[in-house]
């Protein structure tokens, strides 16, 4: 069986339990081919953490999606794409691809960060990602902001959001309720435009859980871009995040990043679902 190849367009988190470094690994934990187009590099202040993110020059992008696309990935995943000039060129390039799937992350803030990266992204992510995704992975915040519902607090509003996000385009929606909704449980909910589905697990330490959102949109790619359906492959990645999560370690004061490879090497968790 050949390998199947993956890109992502993203950021670099120099770090690196997030952004296009999480990704790479989670692609390598599925024994899948990663590539990565950079959009923005993000480096931290040692004193304080803040962050401070520099966008790549457009042209630069562009050449990379060429040569990535030249190697035909068969499946492309979006992270931190900062401005709406790279939002367009993230669609463009799925669109000029022979990728059969599109997985959107819409990264609007990073954990511990409490600014929106840029307020103008969101119209351009609804206008031109939602369209062609065909798994969108909004975190709490961004699917208040993606359905223009606001702060969601309770299930039946992240129904709603769901709703209203697949009618935008988004063929299926996964609503990360995880570290943000109340619960004793890590909860998701996903929605494929007919039925919602509830994904569970248990809640673990939230401290060191940097790169969480990246590494579960990373590996539904994985999962899909190997076969499984959508609604499989976001099962599939809930675990293996929630086993990351469960391993995530202290880097320094500030932050800790989840263990990219704590499903296959230290323990699996496993997620129930419920239809809803
Ligand atoms: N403390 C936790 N224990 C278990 N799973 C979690 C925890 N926090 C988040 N998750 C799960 O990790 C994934 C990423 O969610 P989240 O951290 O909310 O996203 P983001 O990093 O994009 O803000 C989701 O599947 C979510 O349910
Ligand atoms: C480059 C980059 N992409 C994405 C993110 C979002 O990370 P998370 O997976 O914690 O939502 C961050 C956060 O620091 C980042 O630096
Ligand atoms: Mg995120």
């Amino acid at each position: 069986m050949s390998l199947k190849k993956i890109l992502t367009i993203a950021g670099s988190d120099t770090s690196a339990g997030a952004g296009m470094q999480a990704d790479l690994k989670t692609f390598q934990e599925y024994n899948t081919y990663g590539m990565v187009a950079l959009t923005a590099v993000v480096a931290m202040d040692p004193e304080t953490w803040g962050h401070d993110v520099t966008p790549l020059p457009i042209e630069l992008l562009d050449k990379q999606i060429k040569t990535a696309l030249s190697i035909g990935p068969d499946a492309i995943k979006t992270g931190m794409l900062g401005t709406e000039e790279i939002i367009q060129r993230a669609a463009k390039a799925f669109e000029d691809s022979d990728a059969a799937y599109f997985v959107v992350d819409p990264v609007m803030v990073c954990k511990g960060e409490d600014e929106v990266l840029n307020p103008g992204n969101t119209d351009a992510m609804i206008k031109y990602l939602l369209p062609l995704a065909t798994i969108v992975t909004p975190n709490l915040f961004e699917a208040g902001q993606l359905s223009g519902l606001g702060k969601l607090t309770t299930i039946e509003q992240m129904k709603e959001a769901a709703e209203i996000i697949h009618q935008r385009g988004a063929k299926h929606v996964i609503i990360k309720g995880g570290k943000a909704l109340e619960s004793d449980k890590a909860l998701d909910l996903y929605y494929d435009g007919d039925n919602y589905t509830l994904l569970t697990t248990d809640k673990f330490q939230s401290s060191y859980n940097h790169g969480a959102g990246c590494t579960f949109a990373a590996a539904t790619t994985a999962n899909l871009a190997l076969g499984k359906s959508p609604r499989e492959a976001v099962i599939a990645a809930k675990g293996f995040v929630a086993s990351a999560i469960k391993h995530g370690w202290k880097m320094n004061e500030f932050v800790g990043p989840v263990q990219h490879g704590a499903y296959n090497n230290v323990e699996k968790i496993e997620v129930t679902t419920k239809e809803v």
